[in-house]
Parts: C-alpha cells; sequence; structure tokens
C-alpha cells in the first residue's frame, strides 16, 4: 500500500476527478447513489413554484398570510393582537415622527434669532423624541410578543402534523410520494416561525411606506411616485436574486442530501461496525468529500451570482435616487417646495424606499418558506383524509371468536405483483396456527391483514363476521400483540420498552415480572446493572446495548404484556438460542388457552405442535392441515421438514 492512501485526502483525488463548477448537473447519476436519490425528497416538490415570479409568488400570498394568521389565532392569540397592534402604532409614529420633523425643520430656517427658532421648535422637537421612543417601545413589545408567538404556532404545527400522520393508514407509509409531502410538511412545520417573522416584517415595512406615502403626498404630491420608482430596481434585482438562488439551490440540493446521508453513516452506531471490518470509512469519506467539493462550487457561483446582482441593484437605484434628488432640486428652484420640506421629503423617501425594500425582500423569503408552510397544511389535509376512521362496530374484549379470510387479494404499492392473491382461511379463538412457507410467500402480510393493520384490496377479512375496515380499529388493535421480524428496538428504559405495549396503565411490577418470565427475559433483566430502570441505548450516557438475542426477548416481554387475546409472533425466535427457542415455543403453547396465536416462523421442529399449519406460495395457502396430515400429504412441508431434518442428521454425529 502506498503512502498516499494512509489519509483520505490522499485517496480522494486519486479516486476521482477533481470537481469543476458546472459538474453537479441536475439528472448526472452520482457514482454512488446512481439518480434514485435526487427527487425523494420534499425539497424538490416546489422546482416550479421555486423559480416563479413575483406575479406567482403575489398570487399564493393571501393564502399563505390565511394560513399562518389562524395558526397564529389558535396559539395565542393574545400575542397575535399585541404584535398587530404594535405594528399599527409604530407606522402611527413613524408618520408623527417624520411630519414633526417637518414641523422642527420649518422653525429652524425661518428668519428671526436662533434662540427664537430654537424655542419655538422645542414642541415639535419633543414630538419627535416621543414618537422615537413610542417606536422603540412598541418595537420592543412586538419582539417580545412573536417571541412568544412563533414557537407556539411552531409547536403547534408540529404537534397538528404528528398526530395526524400517527394516524394516517398502515398501507400509506410505503408510499413514496407520501414521504415527500410529510418531508416537505416537516419543513414547513419547522419554518413557520420564519414565514411568520418575514410576516411581521412585512406588516411593519408597509406601516412604514403607509407613513412615509402619507407625509410625501402631504408635503408634495409629484413626490408620491417617487416612492415606488425608487425601488422597482431594487425590488427586481431582489426577485432576481432570489430566483437565481433557488436555480442554484436545486441545482446542489441532492448533493446535499447525498452529503448528510453520508454523514450520518460515517457516524451512526448502526453502520459502525461494517465500516469498520469491511474498511469502508476512507471510501465513504472520499465520496463525501467529492460532494462536499462540487457543493462549495456550487456556493461560490452561488454568490457571484448575489455580488452581481446587488452590483446591478446598487447601480439602479443609485440612477433613481439622482432622479430624485433633481426633481426636489427642481421643486426648491422653481419656489414649489419650502426648504424645510424638502429636507423631510428627503427623510421620507429614505424611510419609504428602505421599508419598500424590506417589504420585498421580506415577500421573497415569506413565498419561499411558504411553500413549505402550503405543504404542512396539504399534509395535514391528506392525513386527516388517510386516518384510520374512528367509531365502527365494538369487539368484545376477548377478541374475535372467528376471523375468516375469504378471497382475499392484496397488493403494495407499485408491485407488480399481488403479495396475497386468493387467500381463504378461517381461525378460531384459541387456535395457535403457524404460517410458513419460503421468503416473500406473503405470511407478514397474510397477518397484517389478519390483525386489520392492511384492509384488503379484493375480497374480506371478518371479525365475528365484521369487516375488518367496518370495526372499532383503535379498539381492535387493543385485542392484539404483535412481535414484527423488525420489532422496534426503544431507545429507552428497559421497563418502558416492555411497558409501551400497555402504556395507558401503570404497569404493576406482577404484570412485569410476568411478562419477562414468560420470555424467558427474567434472568437477563434482574442481570442488568439497574434491572428494569437500564436504559437501552448506549449512545446515551449510562446506557447499555444488548445483544440481538436480548433484544428479541426484550421485545417478546412487551407482547406478552400486552395481554392481548390476538397474539402475532414474526420469526420471534430468529435471534435466540436453541435452548431460549424451545422455551418460546412452549411457552406460546401454554399461553395459548383460550388466546388465538398466529406464528410465522422458518423453524418447522418449531411449529409441529401447531393446531394447523398453512403454507404459503406465492400468495396463496397451498397446503392446510396439522403437522401429521400435512407429512402424509408429502407436498411442500414435507419436502421442507424432510430438508431440515436431513440436516440435523448428517450434523449429528453418530455415537
Ligand atoms: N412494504 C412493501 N412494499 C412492497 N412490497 C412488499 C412490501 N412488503 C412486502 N412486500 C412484498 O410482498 C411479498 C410478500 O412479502 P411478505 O413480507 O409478506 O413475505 P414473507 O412470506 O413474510 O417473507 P419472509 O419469509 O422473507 O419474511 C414479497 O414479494 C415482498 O417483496
Amino acid at each position: 500500500m502506498s503512502a498516499r492512501t494512509n489519509t483520505p485526502e490522499a485517496e480522494d483525488t486519486s479516486q476521482h476527478d477533481t470537481p469543476k463548477e458546472g459538474d453537479a448537473q441536475t439528472g448526472t447519476p452520482d457514482p454512488l447513489f446512481g439518480s434514485g436519490i435526487r427527487y425523494t425528497m420534499g425539497w424538490a416538490r416546489h422546482e416550479g413554484d421555486r423559480t416563479a415570479g413575483f406575479g406567482r409568488m403575489m398570487r399564493r400570498l393571501p393564502e399563505l398570510v390565511g394560513i399562518c394568521l389562524k395558526l397564529s389565532w389558535r396559539a395565542d392569540r393574545n400575542a397575535l393582537i399585541i404584535v398587530t397592534a404594535c405594528q399599527l402604532l409604530v407606522g402611527a409614529a413613524t408618520a408623527g415622527g417624520l411630519l414633526a420633523t417637518n414641523s422642527v425643520l420649518q422653525q429652524l430656517l425661518t428668519a428671526g434669532p436662533t434662540p427664537d427658532r430654537i424655542t419655538a421648535a422645542l414642541p415639535a422637537l419633543a414630538l419627535v423624541g416621543i414618537s422615537a421612543i413610542a417606536i422603540a417601545v412598541m418595537t420592543a413589545w412586538s419582539n417580545a410578543m412573536s417571541g412568544r408567538l412563533k414557537p407556539k404556532v411552531e409547536r403547534l404545527a408540529y404537534t397538528e402534523l404528528l398526530a395526524r400522520s400517527a394516524r394516517v393508514e398502515l398501507l400509506h407509509f410505503q408510499r413514496a410520494d407520501f414521504h415527500d409531502l410529510l418531508d416537505a410538511a416537516q419543513y414547513g412545520a419547522g419554518w413557520i416561525d420564519l414565514v411568520i417573522e418575514q410576516l411581521i416584517k412585512t406588516v411593519t415595512a408597509v406601516m412604514g411606506i403607509i407613513a412615509a406615502a402619507g407625509v410625501l403626498g402631504v408635503l408634495h404630491p409629484l413626490l408620491l411616485p417617487l416612492l415606488p420608482l425608487s425601488v422597482v430596481p431594487r425590488g427586481w434585482a431582489a426577485i432576481r436574486a432570489t430566483r437565481m438562488r433557488n436555480e442554484s439551490r436545486l441545482t446542489w440540493l441532492s448533493h446535499m442530501r447525498q452529503q448528510a446521508s453520508l454523514t450520518s453513516l460515517l457516524t451512526s452506531k448502526d453502520p459502525a461496525e461494517e465500516i469498520r471490518a469491511h474498511a469502508a470509512g476512507n471510501f465513504l469519506l472520499s465520496h463525501y468529500d467529492r460532494l462536499a467539493t462540487h457543493s462549495a462550487l456550487e456556493q461560490a457561483r452561488l454568490a457571484r451570482a448575489d455580488a452581481k446582482a446587488d452590483l446591478v441593484a446598487g447601480a439602479l437605484s443609485g440612477l433613481t435616487t439622482a432622479a430624485t434628488y433633481v426633481l426636489l432640486g427642481w421643486l426648491l428652484a422653481t419656489g414649489r417646495m419650502a426648504l424645510a420640506a424638502a429636507g423631510t421629503a428627503v427623510l421620507a423617501i429614505r424611510t419609504g424606499t428602505n421599508q419598500l425594500g424590506s417589504v420585498v425582500s421580506s415577500l421573497a423569503y415569506m413565498h419561499e418558506y411558504g411553500l413549505y408552510t402550503a405543504d404542512w397544511r396539504d399534509a395535514c389535509r391528506q392525513a386527516q383524509e388517510l386516518a384510520i376512521p374512528e367509531g365502527g362496530t365494538v369487539t368484545p374484549a376477548t377478541g374475535p371468536e372467528r376471523i375468516e379470510v375469504r378471497d382475499l387479494r392484496f397488493s403494495y404499492v407499485n408491485a407488480d405483483k399481488p403479495a396475497l392473491n386468493g387467500v381463504n382461511l378461517t381461525i378460531r379463538r384459541g387456535e395457535v396456527v403457524a404460517l410458513v412457507g419460503h421468503n416473500g410467500s406473503g405470511k407478514t402480510t397474510l397477518a397484517k391483514l389478519l390483525t386489520g393493520l392492511y384492509l384488503p384490496e379484493e375480497g374480506s377479512v371478518t371479525w365475528d363476521g365484521v369487516d375488518t375496515a367496518h370495526l372499532d380499529r383503535d379498539r381492535a388493535f387493543n385485542s392484539v400483540a404483535l412481535l414484527s421480524q423488525g420489532f422496534e428496538r426503544w431507545p429507552f428504559t428497559v421497563r418502558s420498552n416492555v411497558a409501551i405495549g400497555r402504556h395507558q396503565t401503570d404497569p404493576t411490577a406482577e404484570a412485569l415480572t410476568r411478562a419477562a418470565a414468560s420470555a424467558g427475559a427474567a434472568d437477563l433483566i434482574e442481570e442488568l446493572k439497574d434491572g428494569w430502570d437500564t436504559l437501552l441505548a448506549s449512545e446515551f450516557q449510562g446506557g447499555i446495548n444488548l445483544s440481538g438475542g436480548q433484544w428479541q426477548r426484550i421485545a417478546l416481554t412487551r407482547a406478552y404484556f400486552r395481554d392481548a387475546p390476538l397474539l402475532v409472533l414474526d420469526e420471534p425466535t430468529a435471534a435466540l438460542d436453541p435452548r431460549a427457542e424451545a422455551a418460546t415455543f412452549t411457552g406460546v403453547r401454554a399461553l395459548a388457552g383460550g388466546r388465538t396465536v398466529v406464528l410465522i416462523t422458518h423453524r418447522l421442529h418449531s411449529v409441529q405442535h401447531a393446531d394447523r399449519i398453512l403454507v404459503l406460495q406465492d400468495g396463496v395457502i397451498t397446503e392446510n392441515g396439522t403437522h401429521q396430515e400435512l407429512l402424509e400429504l408429502a407436498g411442500e412441508y414435507a419436502e421442507l421438514w424432510a430438508l431440515q431434518a436431513s440436516q440435523y442428521n448428517a450434523d449429528t454425529p453418530t455415537p
């Protein structure tokens, strides 16, 4: 190995061409990610809107303001009222201050002894001071109130989104477009405080403009058109700069996500093991650096584009300022305006143009962030439409007496063939039913339909004659305990990991211990340093991690702790040692009394004592019977059984 490969930096340049500006083009497949990652995130939902002009921006504005005001009203109406009142008062004080300034100038510029002129100007001077104090007080109060309002609005937006998405039918979580919307909506919820901030800035600036325009109108009507005229170039440049920024951002957005995914891979717990064992660190790092270089080049280009736009804006703005002073000079020279009024006009024009510039940039920011606010609203609406309905037929607490499946067909979104293709089956209360079959044959999918987690696409699944779609699903789920293949390893204490399975009631020590004993986890928990209070997350202070099998026992404890009449165990022993596995299956039989158990496993020796074994093949039940009946049938099950048995026999040394 050459010395160069000792540092990741050395490896970078040897592996990839040095990125050049313009390399990062949309649609160019990435050597690591292909082109798949680019459009999978909510970011890219607004390509058209992001590069839209002023007209489109203004058309969306009322809707956006409406969303923000409604949310703010719900979050903290007092704060909203105070902020609005403060802004109105700031506007009034600005106008009053300008008029008072005019009066001061008039008094100072009239003929007469200086002390007299100063004395005459004093009341107006006091008014200038009072309006400045009023502006400062109102601005401070408004800032304090908006500081109170914004986090409340953000919290409300997040809570609403999370509450609604937590109720969405499971199937929609398989849809990429729904995830795109949720992604964007999360930005919307997080950035809603920025939209409100810009909205407040806009209101402040509009008040300033009204004040300045009012004063200019009083001083000389000819001065009024100067105000919008002077801001046109700055507004045009600001919008142009925003569009350029957005176009540029779209170019490197996917890089940002790819970079973020590499950052997360290099710093997360789970991939750490394989990265080290396969020495993949430098490889990932070199790709990270390649992407970071692209991003830096794009940002440099962006900065230059911004600078150019600013330059053009500055030049045009200078021209309009010059025109303003020429007009003022002409008004003065021709005696159409007094010197004092001209002085006030300069102040009013400066105030007005500054505020107009501020309005334009606030509107541009509002438009940009506001696209996500609209997504937040759309996601909340969609989540509501796709939610598991509330109410329906209530099932008895003892669970269904009979689950019937008739001509059941079910396909996942974008799947080219159905996962279940005409399943018929009846399960009675208290039965232990085992589902076996090759990978992808539909066992897990069937279990999810039996429990009402998914609804049939065709055919029916009924609980005591009631279609699962018409059940009160919240109550129905209450009757279900599920240990799924990818069970959750909650980063909580052991107690919470188990009690989350039935969190509505305070877990009694006795119920926890009983569940742990049934799952074979009692000794394991007792030996942990803080017992039930041990934190199962080594990435947090004081936390520890468990082995795969130990985690499986905790997950099994959780399922047992739910103490539900319908128990679904999907590969419950995949990570268990043989003794624990045997104990688990014996435990399942013992537990069954009155409880319906659906057991999915590839360990055929463990299912031989099930009441019934169902063999699935390509989404269809091909065999249905007891272990003995299926062996006699000499079909798929018998073949798989013989295969597994032969492996054991071959490996067993003859005594
Ligand atoms: N979320 C999903 N989206 C799309 N297709 C899916 C999804 N989950 C499963 N499938 C497909 O549905 C079919 C049935 O999958 P299922 O998980 O029910 O099989 P299984 O019998 O439980 O497999 P295994 O023994 O590997 O756990 C497979 O073809 C699988 O690829």
